[in-house]
């Protein structure tokens, strides 16, 4: 969940899905709808030459801050600044209730609850979603905004800093548990990285295994279909393998299997490349390009690596040293019906390549 309101320590606040960014906004409305609610039970319950510095207080500040809150929702900084305008949020309306319990007091020797300065806080903590380090602040100064309205006025009597403690020490327990949320978040985000990695990319080679290959081909050329660009799928098929797996043995086979994803980190070096392990042996590129050469070119750049690294093949037929076939399908996206069919054409392409002697390319 990469949300800047249920935050995670390795995403930046930068990005949101339209989904959050209305939670939020209604939750702001729900935040104005319940302190217009308690404005209606409050009046009956207040002094009635308290009235006009109430209403003044929720209806000219609280609401209003919680209006702007919503307006700067709508402004495109508002993801680098959303943290600093929740705290922001919480303490205003907060450090407001404080003037009116102060006013009430002052005015009318009435006392006016405090409950609001925990319902606040909770509010940013959990349903802004709060990083910690902004709940910790939001903490703090509510603890001694209200420690200082306390050394003020004694507005609770003997009850007085019994009420200060159950203030701080709410606030605390609402910090913890925001951390927590945090942890739990981060962990869940790490495991959720790791199971991505394991069920897309292929052990031994890191490069793209099949199933993450054939999504993501499917995608690049979906999207060069839609601009119709031009790509190409080579399929890549080291020669005897077989023989140099029974002559070396397995480990060294594995060797030559991560030499040869090596060599294709080497020669696709576009961002966006798409390099996987097809099965076994067998390899796929499917990158995107203006003209047909260039995919030659590259094709013989793969071959001329192998040439260049010279190991051994002892028991091969042909050359005695390991080299790679290659088939090549490419073309206009829109000239395919779909990736499966370039893929399709590719690998006969490479039988091709096999029949007429190996370490080679073929255009489809
Ligand atoms: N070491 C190792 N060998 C593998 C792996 N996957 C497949 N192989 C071996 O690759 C060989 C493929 O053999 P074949 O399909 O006959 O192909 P080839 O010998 O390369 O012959 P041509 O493709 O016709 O040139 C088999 O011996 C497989 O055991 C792997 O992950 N590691």
């Amino acid at each position: 969940m990469s949300s800047i309101f249920m935050p995670t320590p390795s995403v930046e606040a930068n990005t949101v899905s339209p989904r959050d960014m209305l939670m939020l906004r209604l939750s702001i409305v729900v935040g104005g709808i319940l302190i217009s609610l308690f404005m209606i039970g409050d009046l009956q319950l207040i002094p009635p030459d308290l009235t006009s510095a109430y209403t003044t207080n929720r209806a000219l500040i609280q609401l209003p801050v919680l209006a702007g809150l919503l307006a700067f929702t709508f402004v495109p900084q508002f993801l680098r600044f959303a943290q600093t305008a929740f705290l922001a949020t919480v303490l205003s309306i907060t450090y407001a209730n404080y003037y009116l319990i102060h006013v009430a007091w002052e005015q009318a020797a009435f006392s006016f609850p405090y409950e609001g300065t925990l319902l606040y806080a909770f509010f940013g903590f959990f349903v802004f979603g709060m990083k910690f380090h902004y709940a910790l602040t939001a903490m703090v100064l509510s603890s001694l905004g209200f420690v200082g309205l306390m050394l003020m006025d004694s507005v609770y009597g003997e009850r007085t800093w019994m009420n200060a403690g159950f203030v701080a020490g709410s606030l605390f327990v609402g910090v913890i548990g925001r951390h927590r949320i945090d942890r739990l978040l981060g962990q869940l985000q790490e495991a959720n990285e790791q199971l991505v990695g394991l069920s897309t990319i292929d052990e031994l080679t890191d490069l793209f295994n099949r199933r993450a290959l054939m999504s993501e081909s499917g995608r690049l050329f979906a999207r060069q279909r839609r601009s119709n660009q031009r790509l190409a799928v080579l399929m890549m098929d080291l020669d005897h393998f077989k023989q140099f797996n029974d002559h070396y043995g397995h480990q060294q086979g594995d060797q030559a299997i991560r030499q040869q994803a090596d060599i294709m980190r080497q020669v696709f070096k576009r961002q966006t490349d798409i390099l996987g392990r097809y099965g076994g042996e067998e390899f796929m590129a499917v990158i995107e390009g203006e003209d047909a050469d260039r995919f030659e070119l590259l094709a013989a750049e793969v071959l001329k690596q192998w040439q260049d690294r010279a190991v051994s093949n002892e028991d091969s037929p042909d050359s005695k040293e390991l080299s790679c076939s290659i088939g090549i399908c490419q073309g206009l996206a829109t000239e395919f019906d779909s990736i499966d069919e370039m893929i399709r054409m590719a690998d006969e392409a490479l039988y091709r390549a096999k029949k007429q002697g190996r370490a080679r390319y073929v255009m489809a």
